[in-house]
């Protein structure tokens, strides 16, 4: 809630004002160059900090008829107006050491004098300078609500730093970039609106007054003007500008005014007749100008220009992402999720490839709808919940009767936890009745909650078969008639599109009745190693779903012939150049993960091959470390000249292979087991570990990897699951 709360800020706040700040920052980019051209000019004094203002002032006396005044500029130069000797007026930047005039001051470069015009006013004047400064205004509130989204992401201000989980490439620089970049955007908007609050005379004034006591200063000996002690004391870095004295009256001062302060020089004796240090307002506006210029220092101004163009930046992915999430929305309804301990409904979830969640998500939009709070979240994250009043559980079954990976730790988490209020209970069992152990799990699940008084049963367990929709339809008709609600939650059935493939290649089937089949697309289309294919064979209604490999464009599966399997045996009577129709799905969560440090690929059987495209992807060499499971050394015998060819180009650093009917006889898991070091280094140090294949091996795999975890690291598997270091596709 206030995540959202603070992203629509955001989000209003930049979208009201993004045209302006494209100029701003546009025109802020261009004038950053100022100062860096300005920084090579001949004209710069490099070591102005070594030249006191006495000799400065001496040299000139010397070398002019007449001195009227110098300044020393922000962009360290000295300008003098001083008449020659003979008799010429000249006003020019001058080397403060030998007095000489080294060129005519210049007029600033067109360039530079129109895009301040836009930046300052829009050559709108006044009108112009008051939306700029309402601009830079709105800047600092976007600086500010994105902080705070930016700190609500990563879990706290003291995790602003932490690793970064978005893997989209907009989103992931939108935080990365935002979370350094958002100091000197903020430096920019602050002193931006401190300048235009100044120029609307919105700050007190800031004038001076001098006033001085002539008798006071009038009686001390004369000096020479090198020996007066403040203009030795003073170097010209301190100095912005000296007006020399009107006449050869005692009346007449040298007026010096320098970073912080203005003071009245005797002429003859150098003693200080006045001095009034500026108040705040005008230092901080000289400071705001400096700040916001980078006039003075060419790293800032460097700083300047990162920050300008990062303000694009943060435009162009600020927009994009709100087109994504748009376009999601318009497909599927948001839904408002409450934090864990505002809200009265908690709907947990027990899922493997992601089924269960449609369904969760239609019960949780239609309560939301209903004005309930709801939080939605796995089975393992099971925790307690101040606010809640009902529990309600959507769980798969897998394997023999088991619960679904991000359910496995429910059970014992029920035995630890006990609700803060009694809970009222509905659980609903996803399966399939092909299976002996038809939603085993749910019914473990729904007793296991019976026999706690604090938790209460609404209703009976309720189990859907295959997905149904009408087996669900019945549990919201029952649901309403218990609760006395009016829940209308229907699963959309999602329109994939339907592509032709060719086949461009296949492999005879081998000793275990496996081949790799490549197909090609007629019309580009965008998938991803890791993403899903789902062929339904001819005169068939149920798709079967493959993990697919990107190689050379071509879209390569491995494919295990199943006696009773439809679409198995339909694809392994395929032929080259045949034409089959199939749908292509994102699957981002077993996308390649460019961004870990190292990386262990764990499969069995046919599940090696979205590895197969992962490995060209690694075009940055990550260590890559890939293991396999198959029956015999024939069995991998197809996907070794994949393995070669990545270990010749360095896209993998190792693969190692277990046979289970050859040899030693072993497992996948049992070769891992003796890399527990490496295990252990790839999950300490930003690894990712990623496991393709059958559910039996995730299961024994994910055993190995918990027992690892906990004895190596001294830390729950979860813990790095959650950093998002394992990734899990398994069927
Ligand atoms: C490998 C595998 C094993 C399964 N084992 C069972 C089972 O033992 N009992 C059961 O009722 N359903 C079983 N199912 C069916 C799933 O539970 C069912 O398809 C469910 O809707 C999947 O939900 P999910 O996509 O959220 O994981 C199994 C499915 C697969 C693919």
């Amino acid at each position: 809630m206030v995540l959202s709360l603070w992203r629509y800020s955001h989000l209003v706040l930049a979208i009201s004002s993004a045209l302006f700040l494209i100029i701003a920052s546009i025109t802020g980019i261009i004038l950053a160059f100022e100062p860096i051209s300005n920084s090579i000019q001949p004209y710069v004094v490099n070591n102005l900090h070594e030249i006191s203002l006495g000799e400065t002032i001496q040299t000139l006396k010397n070398e002019y008829d007449e001195v009227l005044e110098f300044e020393v500029t922000p962009s360290d130069f000295v300008i003098a107006s001083v008449i020659t000797k003979d008799g010429e007026s000249q006003t020019g930047y001058i080397d403060p050491i030998t007095g000489k005039i080294l060129g005519e001051v210049k007029e600033r470069a067109p360039i530079f004098s129109f895009t301040t015009n836009l930046h300052r006013s829009l050559f709108l004047k006044s009108i112009g300078r008051f939306f700029i400064g309402l601009v830079s205004l709105l800047l600092c509130l976007i600086a500010v609500t994105g902080l705070l989204v930016l700190a609500q992401r990563q879990g706290g201000f003291l995790k602003l730093y932490t690793k970064v989980q978005e893997r989209n490439f907009n989103q992931r620089y939108h935080v990365i970039l935002g979370r350094w970049l958002l100091y000197p955007i903020l430096i920019l908007a602050i002193t931006g609106v401190y300048l235009s609050a100044e120029k609307f005379s919105l700050l007190p004034e800031s004038d001076l007054q001098h006033h001085w006591d002539v008798d006071g200063t009038e009686n001390k000996p004369s000096l020479d003007l090198i020996d007066f002690p403040i203009f030795k004391q003073t170097s010209l870095n301190e100095v912005r500008k000296i007006t020399f004295p009107f006449s050869e009256d005692t009346e007449d001062y040298y007026e010096v005014a320098l970073l912080d302060k203005e003071l009245f020089i005797h002429q003859y004796n150098g003693a200080v007749v006045s001095e009034l240090t500026y108040p705040f307002v005008r230092v901080a506006s000289q400071l705001s100008f400096r700040l916001h210029t980078g006039q003075g220092s060419v790293l800032w101004s460097l700083v300047l220009l990162v920050a300008s163009m990062s303000i694009l930046f943060f435009i162009y992915s600020g927009i994009a992402m709100t087109l994504k999430r748009s376009k999601k929305s318009k497909s599927e309804k948001p839904i408002v999720s409450q934090g864990k301990d505002a809200s009265e409904y908690i709907l947990l979830v027990g899922s493997e490839t992601g089924n269960t969640y449609t369904f969760a998500r239609a019960v949780h939009r239609s309560l939301v709808q209903q004005g309930k709070t709801v939080f939605m979240s796995s089975l393992n994250e099971y925790s307690t919940y101040k606010k809640a009043t009902h529990l309600l559980i959507f769980t798969a079954t897998y394997g023999d009767g088991d619960a679904p990976t991000n359910a496995r730790n429910f059970e014992k988490l029920v035995a630890k936890i006990t609700p803060i209020t009694p809970l009222k209970f509905a659980v609903v069992g996803f399966g399939s009745s092909i299976y002996p152990k038809y939603c085993r799990f749910a019914i473990r699940v729904d007793a296991l909650l019976h026999k706690n008084p604090m938790y209460q049963p609404v209703m009976p367990l309720h189990k859907i078969d295959d997905q149904s929709e009408d087996s669900f339809q019945h549990w919201v008709h029952d649901w309403n008639t218990h609760t006395e609600m009016s829940l209308q939650a229907s699963i959309r059935q999602n329109k994939k599109k339907l592509h032709s493939f060719t086949v461009v290649e296949k492999t005879d089937l081998n000793k275990d009745d496996t081949f790799i089949l490549q197909l090609k697309s007629a019309k580009r289309v965008p998938f991803q190693s890791g993403d899903l294919v789902a062929i339904t064979p001819e005169n068939e209604t149920k798709a079967r779903q493959y993990s697919v490999a990107k190689i050379d464009k071509k879209i390569v599966l491995s494919v295990k012939k199943h006696d009773q399997g439809k679409c198995s045996s339909y694809m392994s009577t395929l032929e080259l150049g045949n034409k089959i129709s199939g749908t292509l799905e994102k699957n981002t969560k077993f996308h390649f993960p460019k961004h870990a440090r190292s990386i262990i690929c764990i499969a069995n059987g046919t599940g090696i091959a979205p590895f197969l495209g992962m490995i060209e992807e690694n075009t940055k060499q990550i260590p890559m470390h890939i293991f396999w499971g198959g029956r015999t050394e024939e069995s991998f015998a197809m996907y070794e000249k994949f393995m070669r060819r990545a270990l010749s180009r360095k896209r993998i650093k190792s693969y190692k292979n277990a046979y289970s009917r050859e040899g030693n006889q072993q497992y996948v898991q049992d070769v891992l087991a003796t890399k527990r070091a490496l295990i252990a280094e790839v999950l300490t140090t930003g690894g990712a570990i990623m496991i393709c294949g059958s559910l039996a091996m995730q299961y024994q795999v994910l055993e190995l990897l918990e027992q690892v975890s906990n004895e190596e690291l001294k830390r729950p598997l979860i813990y790095f699951e959650k950093n998002q270091q394992l990734f899990m596709d398994c069927y």
